[in-house]
C-alpha cells in the first residue's frame, strides 16, 4: 500500500475560499482554525510579512496538535496582503475604512501578496513560500466606491474587494495566480506539497 497517498492536509485556516479552494485538490483534508497572533512590522519586505504570517498560523495548529492525533498530514497556513505603494493594507475594519481601501486602489494597480507555508505534523520540517499577483482596478466614481463598499463585500477581505464576486466587475486585469488574489495559490502550493509527499496529480 501507498501509505504516502493517505497523508491528509491540515487547513490551518477559517476562510472558507481557502478551505474550497483546497477541496478541489480532492486530497483528504480537515480544517482547523489558527489562533496566531497577526499583527506585523508594516516596514518589512510584504512577501515577509505574508511568509511570516503564514508560517504562524501553521505553527500555531502544529503546536496545538492533539498528542493522539494522526500526524500523517501537512498543516497549511496562508496569508494574503494588498501593497499599494509602500502600504499594507490588510481587512479594513469598517465600512467607512473599506470605502478609504477602495479609493486609494482605484484607477490604478496593486499587488497582492499571498504567503503559504507547510509544516509536516510528523516531523516539523517545513517549508514557506509566496507568490505576488499585480491587480489593476477602473477608475471608480465616488457613488461607486460608497455603493461597493456598502455591499458588505470587502470587509472580510485584504485591500476591501473580492475579486471572485461582485468586485470582478472594478477588475481589469491581472497579471500573475487569479487564486493568489482569492488567498491561496493552488498551483503554489501543490509543487510545495510534493516535497512532502502529497502528489496531487
Ligand atoms: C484581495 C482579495 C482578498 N481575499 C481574501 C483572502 C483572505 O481570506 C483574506 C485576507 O485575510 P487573511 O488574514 O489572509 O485570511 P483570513 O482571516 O480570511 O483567514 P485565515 O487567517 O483564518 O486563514 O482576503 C479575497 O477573498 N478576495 C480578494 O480579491
Amino acid at each position: 500500500m501507498d501509505t504516502a497517498k493517505l497523508r491528509r492536509i491540515i487547513l490551518a485556516s477559517t476562510s472558507p475560499r481557502r478551505r474550497e479552494l483546497i477541496a478541489s485538490l480532492a486530497i483528504p483534508f480537515e480544517v482547523v482554525p489558527s489562533h496566531a497572533e497577526e499583527s506585523f512590522e508594516a516596514s518589512l519586505p510584504p512577501e515577509q510579512i505574508v511568509m511570516e504570517l503564514a508560517g504562524r498560523k501553521a505553527e500555531a495548529v502544529y503546536r496545538e496538535l492533539d498528542s493522539s492525533a494522526d500526524r500523517n498530514a501537512v498543516i497549511v497556513g496562508s496569508d494574503t496582503i494588498v501593497v499599494r505603494d509602500r502600504e499594507v493594507l490588510g481587512k479594513p475594519k469598517d465600512t467607512q475604512e473599506a470605502a478609504d481601501m477602495l479609493r486609494s486602489l482605484q484607477g490604478r494597480a496593486h499587488v497582492v501578496y499571498t504567503g503559504v507555508a507547510c509544516i509536516d505534523a510528523l516531523t516539523g520540517r517545513r517549508h514557506v513560500d509566496y507568490r505576488a499577483t499585480t491587480v489593476r482596478m477602473k477608475a471608480l466614481t465616488e457613488a461607486e466606491i460608497q455603493a461597493y463598499a456598502r455591499s458588505g463585500e470587502g470587509l472580510d477581505k485584504a485591500g476591501a474587494y473580492a475579486i471572485q464576486g461582485l468586485g470582478a466587475t472594478i477588475v481589469t486585469g491581472i497579471e500573475g495566480c487569479y487564486f493568489n488574489v482569492v488567498g491561496l495559490p493552488v498551483s503554489l502550493l501543490v509543487d510545495m506539497l510534493k516535497d512532502f509527499d502529497i502528489q496531487v496529480l
